[in-house]
């Protein structure tokens, strides 16, 4: 099924470690068993230019090596230069509608914060919605503050087929309430790049999310 592809989906830019290598972050993680990567290269001191496209063709790479889709964040113009296996954009990040037309059948991701956004995103033929800050987040700037479940169990019972993704704060000790409230995977930053036991940290998130 396409969507358990979503079931631990690793997010990460340079900005996210500490230690400048991401590529190991990022083999680690693909060797503890993430199932879907995004290269989300934003926030203070962010790459750009040549140097933002070369480390994401080096990401692409290792994640073909592993066999997980690769996904790059905001960004059509790379997803479509790079030939990346999807693109998850937000709202500011123009019609859901039109990218699709323009990325055909790769993975679409759109971010939303309310029934009619969730409700566009579902016609418009997203392959999943990210919902959230469900917890509080220090990875995002400027983040909306946490938004708890609610708009993921109405996702749930509106667009029942709408694969869900919970983001914002999730670790394997929380997970279980964005995964009760219906969505179908969790999408984390800190806890995998913080974590000093990636492997024992997807192992648990994997219990949790096919229970
Ligand atoms: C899986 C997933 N869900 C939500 C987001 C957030 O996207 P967006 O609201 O566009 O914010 P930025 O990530 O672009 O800052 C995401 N990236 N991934
Ligand atoms: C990109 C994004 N969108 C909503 S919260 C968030 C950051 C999630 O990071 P973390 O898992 O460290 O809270
Ligand atoms: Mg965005």
């Amino acid at each position: 099924m396409k969507h358990e592809q979503l079931q631990i989906y690793f997010v990460m830019g340079s900005v996210n470690v500490k230690e400048s290598n991401l590529l190991n972050v990022l083999e680690d993680a693909l060797k503890g068993g993430i199932t879907m990567f995004q290269f989300r290269e934003k926030g203070r001191g962010a790459k750009k230019g040549a140097e933002y496209e070369s480390l994401a063709r080096e990401c692409q790479r290792l994640c073909q090596r592993y066999g997980v889709p690769f996904i790059v964040n905001d960004d059509v113009e790379l997803a479509l230069k790079l030939d990346t296996d999807g693109l998850h954009i937000g709202q500011e990040d123009g019609r859901v509608e039109k990218i699709r037309e323009r990325i055909g059948s790769r993975w679409l991701g759109v971010s939303v914060h309310s029934r009619d956004e969730a409700e566009i995103a579902y016609h418009a033929k997203a392959d999943y919605v990210g919902i959230g800050p469900v917890f509080g987040t220090q990875s995002k700037e400027n983040a909306p503050p946490p938004a708890g479940t609610a708009l993921i169990a109405e996702t749930k019972v509106l667009f029942p087929d709408l694969p869900i993704v919970a983001i914002g704060g999730i670790t394997a000790s929380n997970a279980y309430i964005p995964l009760k409230a219906g969505a179908d995977g969790v999408a984390v930053i800190s806890a995998l790049c913080e974590s000093d036991n990636r492997k024992e940290h997807i192992s648990k998130l994997k219990e949790i999310v096919i229970l």
